[in-house]
């Protein structure tokens, strides 16, 4: 286990992106992909594209509609050597102050999905939203999602976190995933070649972008009852879960066989607040804005619970949140 300083001591967290490099606009011109009807735009601030409602602007910003667009984005990236952050619906990340340098690319416009009554599969493009996805499920008869309807995000995002909820995950029912990789080259992976356990995959920190996913299900239920189950698990997150502030979720993985909600509680940590971020009254694992907050405020009480927890039970909670971009302490 790693020492409690070394909980405090790291400030400088990355997602995706390594390099260090402040971010210097070259041009505030937007920039037409080659054969795409898309721009690359500067300096998009991404606080309106995560769930927590902060962080400072991608020094460059594109969001495909089409793989074509998406791959052309890619070999842009590449050839202006610009590192690449992908972003789905950012209801799982915490994105510095300073933005993110080098190209952001978000997936969630890249919409189809095809249900097929035959073989009960449903592909579905990386945008697709997971809890419409739930709810359109149901509303078919179909079974396999009830759990997922209170996830906010992405296939995309669902695929790479494994997300999951209610004893259920994105691994139990995923058949394949299509990915991009750098060389532009896309590939479809099973679920075993993704390494899926609790919260991870073998798509987390890699440079593969998800373009596209398949999942089985089970059609031929009454959709009345699929429709029942989906709006019990939603109300028992609406009564569970801070979900009225911006949050990310769960901010930690659960240390099993503890919850870390409930270390955080017994802690006594529940309300503590720095800045305009608080460790919610409703769910200790969640840090959620109210209103106002920076990302600094709430990467600080991230290192403050990790370091306050491990004093008290000799555990370092995990992040599950994905923190991207700078976090030093000359923020
Ligand atoms: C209120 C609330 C409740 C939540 N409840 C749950 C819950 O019950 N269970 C749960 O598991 N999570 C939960 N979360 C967290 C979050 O919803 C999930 O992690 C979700 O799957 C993230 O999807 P996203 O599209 O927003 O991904 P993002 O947050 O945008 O990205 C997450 C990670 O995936 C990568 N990524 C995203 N899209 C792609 C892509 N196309 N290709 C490659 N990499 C990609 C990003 O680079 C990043 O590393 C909750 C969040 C909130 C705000
Ligand atoms: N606290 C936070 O930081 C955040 C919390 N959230 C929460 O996460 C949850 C998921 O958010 P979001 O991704 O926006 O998805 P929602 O669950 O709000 O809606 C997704 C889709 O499902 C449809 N839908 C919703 N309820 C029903 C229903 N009873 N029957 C049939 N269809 C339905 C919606 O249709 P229609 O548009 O017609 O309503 C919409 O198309 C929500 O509870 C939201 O409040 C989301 C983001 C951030
Ligand atoms: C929200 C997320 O996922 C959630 C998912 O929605 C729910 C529902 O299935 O189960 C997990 O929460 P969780 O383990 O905190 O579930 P809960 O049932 O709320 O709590 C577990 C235990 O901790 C206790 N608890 C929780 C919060 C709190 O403030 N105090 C406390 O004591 C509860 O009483 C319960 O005994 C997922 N979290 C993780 C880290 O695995 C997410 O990943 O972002």
């Amino acid at each position: 286990m790693k020492s409690s300083q070394a909980a405090v001591d790291v400030c400088s967290f990355s997602g995706v992106t390594t390099k260090k490099q402040e971010i210097t606009s070259l041009e505030s011109k937007e920039i037409y992909l080659d054969n795409t009807d898309f721009t690359i735009r500067p300096q998009v601030s991404l606080s309106g594209y995560t769930s927590y409602r902060v962080g400072g602007p991608a020094e460059w910003y594109v969001a495909p509609r089409t793989v074509e667009a998406l791959q052309a984005s890619v070999n842009y990236a590449k050839e202006h050597e610009l590192p690449v952050t992908v972003l789905g619906a950012g209801s799982n990340l915490l994105v510095s102050d300073r933005g993110i340098p080098g190209l952001v690319i978000a997936t969630r416009h890249l919409r189809y999905s095809h249900f097929d009554p035959e073989t009960g599969q449903v592909t579905l493009a990386a945008g697709e939203s997971i809890p419409s996805l739930a709810w359109a499920a149901a509303e078919l008869g179909w079974e396999g999602l009830e759990w997922a309807v209170g996830i906010p995000g992405t296939v995309g995002g669902a695929v790479v976190m494994n997300a999951g909820a209610h004893n259920s995950c994105i691994a139990d029912i995923l058949v394949s995933a299509q990915v991009l990789t750098p060389d532009g080259t896309l590939l479809t992976l099973t679920r075993d070649q993704l390494n899926y356990s609790y919260r991870t995959s073998i798509l987390q920190g890699s440079d593969r972008i998800v373009t596209q996913a398949t999942f089985q299900l089970q059609p031929g239920a009454d959709p009345a009852q699929v429709i029942a189950i989906t709006k019990q698990h939603k109300q028992h997150r609406l009564t569970t879960q801070p979900y009225h502030l911006p949050s990310c979720g769960s901010v930690f993985r659960n240390p099993k066989p503890y919850a870390a909600g409930w270390l955080i509680e017994q802690t006594g940590l529940k309300g503590y607040q720095i800045g305009k971020a608080q460790v919610a009254q409703r769910h200790a694992n969640f840090i959620v804005n109210c209103g106002g907050a920076s990302a600094w405020d709430i990467f600080n009480l991230i290192r403050h619970v990790q370091y306050q927890v491990q004093e008290n039970w000799s555990i370092l909670l995990e992040p599950e949140v994905k923190m991207i971009g700078e976090f030093s302490l000359a923020c």
